[in-house]
């Protein structure tokens, strides 16, 4: 292994100061780091304060707003007073020709080895003196496939020498392997961009156990750079959008709902306050067609959501602002669906409950203004929405808050459940979703053309063959197929159910192309008939069982909701269960037939509490073991995705892939039915495979995994490949919902198995080397 000798090298001891100024040695010696230093050696070097013991009892894991702040920034502290040292001259280069001349020798020596630093158990530090150069170097040496990241994959010395604290950076110790430099990358990639040019750095930062950085990272970090608050001087950044690339997407936009006028003054105010933001501020028509929302393709924008009013306590002045949300990260940059609901399990286990909150108040003002949740707030997912979450997203919140005994809770449960059954009737029982005659409802919503927030290419096999029947381009097929000028009902039947897909957050699996707004699929039903259960249970305690619906003026009470939701069971037992593989599968509505794609959303009916005890035993028996994989639930059985070929790519819901979605409510379902031992142990491979990714690839969190790729888990080439994976330094904000499995998978694990973690213990050498007690906890 190779290691950076110190261009200088110490022949005198470390230096004493007299006057509170001297000098410290960079890291390292690479040739382009040589020729920077030669600079500072001809005056523009800079110098540094002794810092006395300023940085000696600093919280070592302190958030990075603190820990690069002024407070230990050297160059913001006072200049110490003199003190009075006997000055030994060796420490002044720039006025003494003897220690000039020295540096032509020190060229090939080594730098000597902080002793007293190894030999010191508690407190080590690192002192850097140029951010910059280091960073320069480090990637120099050890990214060396010039990623900007420091991973297993690069084939570096993996050692590099920093100078230590105590000798004010004088004497140098080895940094070693992928982990620790790795996190000196992030570390001074954060300093940088908080300007600091020369840091102390906690030994214990870079070295922290990975299980207690990830899960710091995303309480403390990730959550703050997910989360967005409108007000009047952030709507641009807000409303930016990396995927539609038309001319007319240039310019940030904002939509407004036509019965808004105090948002569209508020938006207007932001775009004339900053014209150079050039915001555009549009109200929306009353009536939202699938035609309109078309026209909007080559100009989206984004969705107002929610505001409340605050009134400046000195002044008097009211202003609006908006309620906190979180965003799922990378290209999903708007408030999502269901995502918003898995990132607000983790929030609220962060106790971060106003992000949350936050949330729900926007899926009321989105139920009101737009008639549904979301698939997220932008023109082009106006006609859709996501798996639905609100009533129990709800319910957790109001525990948060007090639950009965705040007056101020019940009413916000009150609006959300309002609001809930207002979407309950409107968009899942209602045309084109529910189907009248088995009851159940699909994934079916309204839109013309293509979707324009996919990736270009993404259609190209479908769309292939109709450029060449009409001998024009792809792009132009496009634009005539778009336009209504080539009419093609095949097209449209395939992008209705693309439409579908997108709407069932599945998007995209060969389980539903081509056929999925016929589906009455198992994640859909199970999702509403917990909708059903939770109504009733919020109408018989907190509307005194009498539930008057202004939109409809209808009456109804608990027990008219728990009937819907048996016959919903009844439907799922009768048209989904197939006892003999232990899965419940979609049904087709128009075929009339139940399918056989075996899915990970089985166990929804757990999570549902729809499933009886014996199914509950039935899937563990039979479909679990379809499912389970090194790094936890793979999103389908291999048999049923199919082969892969150039005509048929992967995609990225089928095998061999996982999402977090997927364990989460596996989890809790098989908890609920007395099963938390195998939710265990599925989360124990779960959190193996983000806790190695973490590590071995320079603190990564992707949107999904592979769960069957030992090395590189987050290496999924699909669609439009991996979020989170994309990164320069350091990853910053994690994948939303990703974060939220790591919390909640870690609270399974014991000691002993967050050691096992934090050591990256694959799972089966882990569940191995158990004793048979241990087992147990595993249900092996
Ligand atoms: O842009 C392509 C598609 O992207 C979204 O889907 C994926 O990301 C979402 C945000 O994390 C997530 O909710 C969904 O489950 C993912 O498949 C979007 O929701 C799609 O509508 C869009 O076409
Ligand atoms: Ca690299």
């Amino acid at each position: 292994m190779v290691e950076f000798l110190p261009k200088v090298t110490e022949i005198n001891p470390p230096p004493d100061v007299d006057d509170g100024e001297d000098e410290v040695e960079p890291l390292s010696n690479g040739p382009e780091q040589r020729s920077l230093k030669e600079e500072g050696q001809q005056g523009t070097r800079r110098h540094h304060r002794r810092l006395s013991s300023m940085h000696e009892y600093f919280d070592p894991f302190c958030n990075a707003d603190v820990y690069y702040g002024p407070v230990t920034d050297p160059r913001k502290q006072p200049k110490p007073h003199r003190l009075n040292r006997t000055r030994t001259m060796s420490v002044f280069n720039k006025v003494s020709d003897f220690k000039n001349d020295m540096k032509d020798y020190s060229l090939k020596r080594r730098g000597s080895e902080d002793d007293s630093f190894l030999s010191s158990q508690r407190n080590r530090k690192f002192f850097i003196d140029n951010v910059d150069m280091a960073l320069d170097e480090l990637l120099a040496s050890e990214d060396t496939d010039r990623n900007y990241q420091i991973t297993i994959e690069d084939t570096g010395p993996k050692v590099i020498k920093v100078g230590t604290a105590n000798s004010n950076g004088f004497k140098h110790v080895n940094i070693r392997g992928t982990y620790m430099l790795s996190n000196l990358l992030q570390e001074l990639t954060i300093a940088k961009s908080f300007g600091r040019h020369q840091i102390f750095l906690d030994e214990a930062r870079i070295n922290e156990n990975p299980v207690n950085r990830l899960s710091r990272l995303i309480t403390n970090q990730f959550w703050n750079s997910l989360t967005r608050r409108v007000d009047l001087y952030n709507i641009a950044e807000i409303a930016r959008d990396s995927k539609i690339d038309t001319p007319g997407a240039k310019n940030p936009r904002i939509y407004v709902p036509y019965n808004c006028p105090d948002q569209y003054e508020f938006y207007i105010q932001a775009s004339q306050m900053n014209p150079s933001l050039k915001l555009e501020v549009e109200y929306l028509p009353k009536h939202i067609t699938p035609e309109y929302v078309k026209s909007l393709n080559d100009t989206p924008g984004l969705l107002a959501l929610a505001m409340e009013e605050h009134v400046n306590p000195s002044t008097g002045e009211r202003s609006l602002v908006g309620y906190p949300y979180a965003v799922p990260g990378g290209r999903f940059n708007e408030l999502y669906g269901w995502d918003s609901y898995l990132m607000a399990l983790g929030l609220l286990e962060s106790n971060k409950v106003d992000i949350a909150r936050g949330m729900v108040e926007h899926f009321i003002f989105e139920i009101d203004h737009y008639d549904k949740i979301l698939n997220a707030n932008r023109s082009y997912y106006l006609c859709r929405s996501q798996p639905p979450f609100l009533t129990d997203m709800a319910l957790l919140i109001f525990e948060k808050i007090g639950g009965k005994n705040n007056p101020n809770a019940i009413q916000f449960l009150k609006r959300a459940f309002r609001a809930a059954i207002k979407e309950y009737k409107g968009v899942w029982m209602s045309t084109p979703r529910l189907d009248p005659i088995t009851g159940l409802s699909c994934y079916h919503p309204d839109g013309i053309g293509i979707p324009p927030e996919t990736e270009p290419a993404h259609f190209d096999t479908i769309l292939l063959p109709y450029a060449e029947k009409y001998n024009v381009s792809l792009e132009n097929l496009r634009k005539l197929y778009n336009d209504g000028t080539i009419k093609e009902p095949k097209l449209d039947a395939f992008f209705l159910h693309d439409r579908a897909v997108r709407e069932s957050g599945h998007d995209t699996t060969y389980r539903f192309e081509g056929v999925c707004a016929y589906l009455a699929t198992i994640d859909l039903n199970s999702l509403l008939y917990k909708y059903e259960i939770d109504i009733a249970n919020v109408i018989e305690e907190y509307f005194d069982d009498e539930y008057f619906d202004e939109n409809d003026g209808t009456v109804t009470d608990a027990k008219h909701w728990r009937k819907l939701a048996k016959t919903r069971k009844d439907s799922i037992n009768k048209y989904m269960w197939d006892e003999k593989s232990g899965f419940f599968f979609d049904y087709n509505i128009k075929l009339k037939c139940r399918t056989s794609y075996e899915s990970a959303t089985t166990f929804w009916s757990l999570w549902a509490g729809l499933a009886t005890n014996e199914q509950a035993k039935i899937i563990v028996e039979k479909a679990l073991p379809q499912l389970e994989m090194l790094g936890g639930l793979v999103a389908c059985t291999e048999k049923s995705r199919g082969p892969i070929s150039i005509d048929r790519p992967i995609r990225q819901w089928d095998y061999p892939c996982g999402w977090a979605p997927h364990q989460i409510l596996a989890w809790k379902g098989l908890s609920s039915y007395g099963y938390e031992q195998i939710a265990t142990r599925l989360a124990y491979r779960w959190l193996y495979m983000i806790t190695k990714a973490f590590v071995d690839y320079n603190g990564m969190v992707v949107e999904k995994y592979d769960v069957t790729r030992g090395t590189d888990p987050h290496r999924v080439d699909a669609e439009y490949g991996n979020q989170g994976a994309d990164f320069k330094g350091v990853a910053t904000e994690g994948f939303g919902w990703v974060n939220t499995s790591y919390l909640l998978g870690l609270k399974y694990m014991n000691n002993h198995a967050r050691r096992a973690l934090g050591a990256c213990s694959p799972p089966l050498p882990f569940f191995n080397s158990l004793k048979p007690s241990e087992k147990k906890l595993y249900y092996l």
